[in-house]
C-alpha cells in the first residue's frame, strides 16, 4: 500500500494479523504511523485502489482530540453513542471501572482535561463493537499509573473479545507490554518511510532501539524493561552483542 501526502510518501508492506491480537506501531515522529492508522480506518485512501479493502468492522481512536464542539457532560455522550456498553456490567467493570469514568458523568466534555478525555475516548472506541480496534496513542496526556492501567485494559479487552488491535504508542515500557506483534517504520521522518512488514515484539524493538542506539535490558526482579545508561559498560556490552532489547534478565 502507498499514500503520497504532499512531500511525504508512505509504502506499506504487505502483512497480516490475528485476532485477539495486538499489533504496535513504533517508529520516529512524522514516519506516517498516523496516516496508516487513518488508511485502515477508512479516513483517508491509497494511492493504489486497486487495494483490497478490509471487509472488518473497526473502532477508531484518533491522536488528536477534539472535544470543543461536543456540548453535553459525559454520561449524555456515552449514553448517546455506547449505549448498550454503557449499562453492560461486563464492560462497566472491565473497562469503565478501572478507568474511573464515574468520576467524570457529570462533566462537561468540553472542559475535561486532556487526560480525562483521553479516557473517555478510550471508553468510546472499545465501546463499539468491532473487528478491528484502531488506538493512536492512547497513553498521550495520562500520568505513569494510569497508563499502566489503560495498558491492562486494552490488553485484556482485545484478548477476551477476540477482535484484533492497532496501536500507536510511544513509550517503549508500554509497547513492550501491548504487543503480541509489531510494524517498526523506517526512513526519513516528513520525507518518506516504510511501514515493516509485521514481526514478533523482540525483533521489532531490536530494530527500532538500534536504529536509535539506546539498549533496554531487564530488571531481574519484576522483568520490566529498563533503559541502559548510555555508553555505560551494558550498553556497550548489549550493542556489541546486537542485543539492543534484552528480553531475558539473565545475560544481561
Ligand atoms: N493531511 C496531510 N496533508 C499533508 N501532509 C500530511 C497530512 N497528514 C500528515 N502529513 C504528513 O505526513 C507525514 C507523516 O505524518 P504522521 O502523522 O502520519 O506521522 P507519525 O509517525 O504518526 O508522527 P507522530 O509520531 O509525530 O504522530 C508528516 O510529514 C506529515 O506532515
Amino acid at each position: 500500500m502507498r499514500k503520497v501526502f504532499g512531500d511525504f510518501e508512505l509504502t506499506v508492506e504487505a502483512g497480516y494479523f490475528r485476532t485477539s491480537q495486538i499489533v504496535v506501531l513504533m517508529g520516529e515522529n512524522g514516519t506516517g504511523k498516523t496516516t496508516f492508522i487513518r488508511l485502515l480506518a477508512g479516513k483517508i485512501n491509497p494511492d493504489n485502489q486497486d487495494q483490497p479493502r478490509l471487509n472488518l468492522t473497526v473502532s477508531y481512536k484518533p491522536q488528536k482530540l477534539s472535544p470543543k464542539n461536543i456540548a453535553g457532560t459525559v454520561r449524555h455522550l456515552l449514553q448517546t453513542t455506547i449505549l448498550d456498553q454503557f449499562i453492560h456490567p461486563h464492560f462497566r467493570s472491565e473497562v469503565m471501572k478501572p478507568l474511573a469514568i464515574d468520576d467524570l458523568l457529570d462533566l462537561q466534555v468540553a472542559q475535561l482535561s486532556g487526560g480525562e478525555l483521553q479516557r473517555v475516548a478510550l471508553v468510546l472506541c472499545l465501546g463499539k463493537p468491532a473487528d478491528l480496534y484502531l488506538i493512536d496513542e492512547p497513553s498521550a496526556y495520562l500520568d505513569s499509573e494510569q497508563r499502566i492501567h489503560t495498558m491492562k485494559i486494552i490488553k485484556r479487552f482485545i484478548f477476551n473479545s477476540k477482535a484484533s488491535a492497532f496501536v500507536v504508542e510511544h513509550d517503549l515500557i508500554m509497547a513492550a507490554y501491548l504487543a503480541d506483534r509489531m510494524i517498526v517504520f523506517e526512513g526519513n521522518p516528513g520525507i518518506s518511510a516504510t511501514a515493516r512488514r509485521q514481526c514478533s515484539m523482540a525483533e521489532g524493538m531490536n530494530d527500532f532501539l538500534r536504529h536509535l542506539d539506546i539498549t533496554v535490558r531487564r530488571d531481574p526482579t519484576n522483568m520490566r524493561p529498563r533503559i541502559n545508561k548510555y555508553k555505560s559498560s551494558r550498553h556497550m556490552e548489549q550493542k556489541k552483542a546486537g542485543v539492543f532489547f534484552a528480553s531475558q534478565p539473565c545475560k544481561y
